[in-house]
């Protein structure tokens, strides 16, 4: 569905120094510097696909999406979706496409949701029939009824992010983009949009989804693709991503004993939640879960315990706080991670 090769965004930004002579010098001569926003990213992206395309501030994922939602050209490379080329043919392209940002809407402030939808209707084309069984196919998955008739400044965020869904789906789009699409919404109403989401994404609408929430992309996706430094750094699985950074698991355990501050090689208490209760990160390929567990009951008598896998923050913060990408392919996969700075002691 996309296909996209070597692509390029550079910017050209204007420095103008920090001193007061370098200000003023940059008042007759501006030196010039260029940004590589983008760098070389080549991706394919099959229909019905639910992709996080993640990346700390600055990494270049606007970027990328504004290229892939055709409102901007790139330096270089090349973007096919849905066979177009999005930034060269648009009016065909929009009809395509779908984008829903938790942070700006689309609706008017003024009017009900139900004649902003109208509008759309009339904007994009979309044929009387199928305009009102979609909508009642919308209306019915995000219980908006009554609630699309009010003023959209009356709305609750919950209620203006169902209607801000209807808006981006109406003429039926084969790809979404959602940008934060839960932000700020309580957790009942977070739950409503993932349902929709997933719904849509089984009759294989395709979503590309970039968000900070990583419970959102720890409930929704299957793929991930993290860009940092312009590059893509990793196009995985969720468990894929987690086990190249080292198979490891949280474990929360309740002891007899107290867990003291120096233990063996592969474990690491990432938090102290009382004397006798500790959050430990066992990293399974130095120390596996089996002898862990016998050792660590024999030393400190085990009375309660809860495994689970990293979680995804843990592994995003690795990647993030990666320094260039080039360190990241060079860093063989277990340096990644510090164990335990050397102070190791055997349970034996
Ligand atoms: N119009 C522009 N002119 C100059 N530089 C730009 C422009 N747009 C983006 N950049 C630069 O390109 C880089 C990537 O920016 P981009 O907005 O794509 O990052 P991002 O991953 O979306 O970040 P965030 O999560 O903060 O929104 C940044 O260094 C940014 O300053």
């Amino acid at each position: 569905m996309i296909e996209v090769k070597e692509l390029t965004r550079t910017f050209t930004i204007y420095e103008r120094g920090h001193t007061l002579r370098e200000v003023a010098k940059s008042l007759i001569r501006r030196p010039m510097k260029e940004v590589r926003a983008v760098d070389s990213i080549s991706f394919n992206i099959s229909q019905g696909e639910l992709v996080a395309f993640l990346g700390p501030n600055g990494a270049g994922k606007s970027t990328t999406l504004k290229m892939l939602s055709g409102v901007l050209h790139p330096s270089s490379g090349d973007i096919r979706c849905m066979g177009l080329v999005p930034w060269k043919q648009r009016r065909e392209y929009v009809r395509k496409i779908g984008a829903v940002f938790g942070q700006k809407s689309q609706l008017l402030w003024d009017i009900p949701p139900s004649d902003a939808f109208y509008m759309n209707k009339a904007i994009y084309g979309v044929p009387d029939k199928e305009y009102k069984e979609t909508l009642d196919e919308l209306v019915e998955l995000l219980q908006v009824g009554d609630i699309m008739r009010k003023p959209t400044r009356q709305l609750s965020l919950g209620e203006r992010m169902r209607c801000e869904f209807i808006m981006a789906m109406l003429h039926r789009p084969d790809l979404v983009f959602l940008d934060e699409p839960t932000i700020g919404l309580d957790m009942i109403a977070k739950e409503n949009i993932r349902n929709f989401i997933r719904s849509m994404n089984r009759k294989k609408v395709t979503f590309i989804l970039t968000t900070h929430d990583l419970e959102e992309v720890e409930l929704l996706a299957e793929r991930v693709m993290v860009i940092n430094h312009g590059r893509i750094i990793v196009d995985d699985t969720l468990s894929g991503l987690r086990k190249r950074l080292g198979d490891k698991k949280t474990v929360r355990i309740v002891t007899e004993l107290p867990v003291p501050d120096e233990l063996p090689a592969g474990l690491r208490i990432m938090e102290r939640i009382r004397p006798f209760e500790v959050e430990l990160e066992v990293d399974t390929e130095i120390l596996p879960l089996r002898p862990f567990i016998s050792q660590f009951n024999e030393q400190f008598g085990i009375l309660d315990m809860a495994i689970e896998e990293l979680p995804i923050e843990a592994v995003m913060k690795e990647l993030y706080s990666e320094p260039d990408v080039q360190s990241y392919a060079a860093a063989p996969v277990q340096n990644l991670f510090q164990v335990n700075n050397g102070k190791t002691r055997s349970l034996d």
